[in-house]
């Protein structure tokens, strides 16, 4: 069984940077996928992370780089290459479309651009003909191919979750996410270099005025005064699945060895991919799992392109703690609720909102007040 998950009470420090993965990667577990020490160890060691950090890199995951993330980088390129009126044909974001600095519904910027879809194949063939004017089935097909191929690498992933974590059912994670009104995502973005930022004004490629930067006492880093690219947050689902190219810009909120939250960079590594649990998976875990907070950067003079599956149950399914994760001395935390209204709630906050808070059985009535809103 893992270590269970507590959660003292959390201050920030400026953010730390990592040596490189070669260097060891620092608080940043990395699981070889490949199961050197057999499957037993593999899963304790997923289940490990994911309550320890909320976040680790996997490698040697089995998905070929020179395959579909390379057609999907190729096809995804090529559409924030387009001119701003080519690219806005598939936008505003509804919240599924292309998207350029404004997320979400409620006044969160980012410097970035995007394609948010909806990772059924019907969805995907209906948006392509606005993204791909000259060849929607082959963007299609390869936005499929690198669905399903990473489909696969997340049940790999809640399967060994359900393993480490003694779950009656070893397959009740992976399940959600393969019923065919599964509601996952596939989000790509795209952030421009920074110091082409002028150039993008002058363009008007997409408006990057009035730039957000980090804030001394707000948990960023005074001293690197980068631009934010993707604000703090936690992610909705149940898992996220997130490869980049090898520009950095990606950071977590980790606690130090004094329990005080510190923004972790994490450096980049473009044959790895990056997974985080979700709200969904901390409320299902009963908060054995931790959804973890997150945010980009972007402080390069390259640009970043990150694409991430976002893997969701069906709208209908119903969240509530596993009967295996309550105990006399860790009752329930979370009110049930469907996906469906955990999504109404998210849409109605704004990005930073610690969602889950609300659901919270002693919070029920009181909301969260206190952060992001
Ligand atoms: C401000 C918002 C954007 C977001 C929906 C929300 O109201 C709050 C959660 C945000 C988030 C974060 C993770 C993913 O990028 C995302 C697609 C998701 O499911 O939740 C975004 C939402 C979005 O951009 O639409
Ligand atoms: O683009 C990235 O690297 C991370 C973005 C992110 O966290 C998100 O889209 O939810
Ligand atoms: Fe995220």
């Amino acid at each position: 069984m893992v270590v269970p998950s507590t959660t003292p009470a959390r201050q920030e420090t400026a953010t730390m940077l990592l040596p490189p993965p070669s260097a060891g990667g620092g608080a940043i577990p990395t699981v070889d996928m490949s199961a050197p020490r057999g499957r037993g160890a593999l899963s304790r060691q997923v289940a490990r992370a994911c309550a320890e950090q909320g976040f680790f890199r996997a490698v040697n995951h089995g998905v070929p780089p020179a395959g579909p993330p390379a057609r999907l980088d190729a096809a995804t390129s090529a559409f924030f290459a387009l001119a701003a009126h080519d690219k806005q044909r598939a936008g505003p974001p509804n919240p599924l479309g292309y998207g350029c600095r404004s997320i979400g519904f409620n006044g969160d910027v980012g410097e970035l651009e995007y394609l948010l879809l909806h990772a059924n194949p019907a969805a995907v063939a209906h948006r392509a003909s606005s993204i791909d004017t000259n060849d929607p089935s082959r963007f299609s097909s390869v936005v499929n191919e690198y669905v399903e191929a990473v489909k696969q690498l997340a049940c790999d992933i809640l399967d060994l979750l359900g393993e480490g974590l003694g779950l009656e059912d070893p397959r009740l994670f992976s399940k959600l996410i393969t019923e065919t009104d599964s509601d996952s995502l596939l989000r790509i973005n795209h952030y421009p270099p920074s110091c082409t930022v002028h150039k993008l004004d002058h363009d008007d490629q997409c408006k990057l005025k009035g730039v957000a930067r980090t804030k001394a006492g707000s948990g960023g880093n005074p001293a690197a005064g980068g631009r934010i690219g993707f604000g703090e947050h936690s992610d909705p689902q149940l898992l996220s699945l997130l490869r980049a190219n090898d520009v950095d810009g990606l950071q977590v909120l980790l606690p130090d060895i004094n329990g005080k939250d510190t923004w972790i960079q994490v450096p980049a590594d473009s044959s790895a991919y990056f997974i985080n649990v979700g709200d969904l998976l901390q409320a299902l875990t009963n908060g054995r799992l931790v959804s973890v907070r997150h945010r980009v950067i972007a402080s390069a003079c390259r640009p970043r392109l990150s694409t991430i599956y976002f893997a969701a149950p069906p709208l209908h399914a119903r969240i509530s703690a596993l009967p295996e994760m309550v105990t006399a001395g860790s009752p329930p935390r979370y009110r049930s609720f469907t996906w469906a209204e955990y999504k109404t709630a998210m849409y109605s906050l704004r990005l930073s909102h610690s969602r889950l808070d609300l659901f919270h059985v002693d919070d029920d009535e009181s909301g969260n007040g206190s952060k992001g809103k």
